[in-house]
């Protein structure tokens, strides 16, 4: 295994505000993550970090054996799959899925004049299929529900082959069989050997695909609890995590949480 993100000594300060601090963190190809923090902890902020969008303002990031300062981010970016709201604002609502999938092997948003290669078409399709989207390879990308839109959205994210895969709450406003069925399928990926390394942000211990092995909890910019999900994730770290007495319960590898 190697490691693919490593935070050492990270402070974010922005605009006299401090943001992250004294952030220590590594990620390996053969983990998967889920942070977890309540609103305003840090959690976007760490993954601009890991998508080099941000700098530290103290302590080094290294990403994909690079010091984040010390190398061409767009050459970084190309290799660490990024799925957000925030991306998917940027994507047309005339834009048909495939277009939306197939212009990510350009790094662009809204198809112009790009002539695509038979293997990304191929690769394109492939993605879309394993997302249960091939149904919808033609439809405008505004016209999706929601949780079509998150599908898509980590399907555009994945068509790179990415080393790293960022996830910024996939599940949030999905419904329940929504979310379940996305909860399946980042499971599955998760656990495929051939996946990459993931970080995924989520709000709700309910949204953790099985497969998933490791937990960093945040608060105020720091860190709570980091590490192994068996260890890392319980009802202690989550009490001092949210502030809030919290209970939690695991059943076949999937948890719920509630307050006591
Ligand atoms: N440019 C900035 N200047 C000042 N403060 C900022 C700036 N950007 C972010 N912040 C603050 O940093 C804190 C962390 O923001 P961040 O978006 O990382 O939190 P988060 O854990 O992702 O929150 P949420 O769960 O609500 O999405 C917030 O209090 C936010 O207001």
């Amino acid at each position: 295994m190697s490691s693919v993100l490593d935070l050492s000594a990270v402070s974010v300060v922005r605009n006299g505000n401090s943001i992250l601090h004294d952030v220590d963190w590594t990620v390996t190809d053969d983990q998967r993550w889920v942070i977890l923090g309540p609103n305003g902890a840090g959690k976007t902020t760490l993954l601009q970090l890991a998508s080099s969008f941000m700098f530290p303002t103290s302590g080094t990031v290294e990403l994909l054996g690079n010091r984040l300062g010390r190398v061409d981010v767009f050459e970084m970016r190309s290799r660490v799959g990024l799925a957000s709201t925030a991306m998917s604002r940027r994507i047309p609502s005339t834009e048909t899925v495939l277009d939306v999938v197939l212009t990510a092997a350009y790094a662009v948003t809204g198809r112009w004049n790009e002539s695509y290669e038979d293997i990304d078409l191929k690769r394109a399709h492939r993605v879309l299929a394993e997302w249960r989207l091939d149904g919808l390879a033609d439809r405008h990308f505004g016209s999706l529900s929601d949780g079509e839109q998150k599908r898509v959205q980590i399907a555009r994210s994945v068509m790179t082959d990415p080393e790293l895969l960022l996830l910024d709450e996939p599940a949030a406003s999905l419904d329940l069989g929504a979310r379940e069925e996305l909860v399946g399928l980042l499971s599955g990926f998760a656990r495929a050997d051939d996946s990459p390394a993931i970080v995924m942000v989520t709000h709700h211990v309910e949204e953790i695909p099985p497969g998933f092995t490791h937990a960093l909890l945040i608060s105020g910019g720091g860190i709570v609890a980091s590490g192994p999900i068996s260890e890392s994730l319980t009802s202690e770290s989550l009490t001092a995590t949210f502030g809030l007495s919290i209970e939690l319960d695991e059943r076949d590898g999937r948890f719920s949480a509630r307050a006591v």
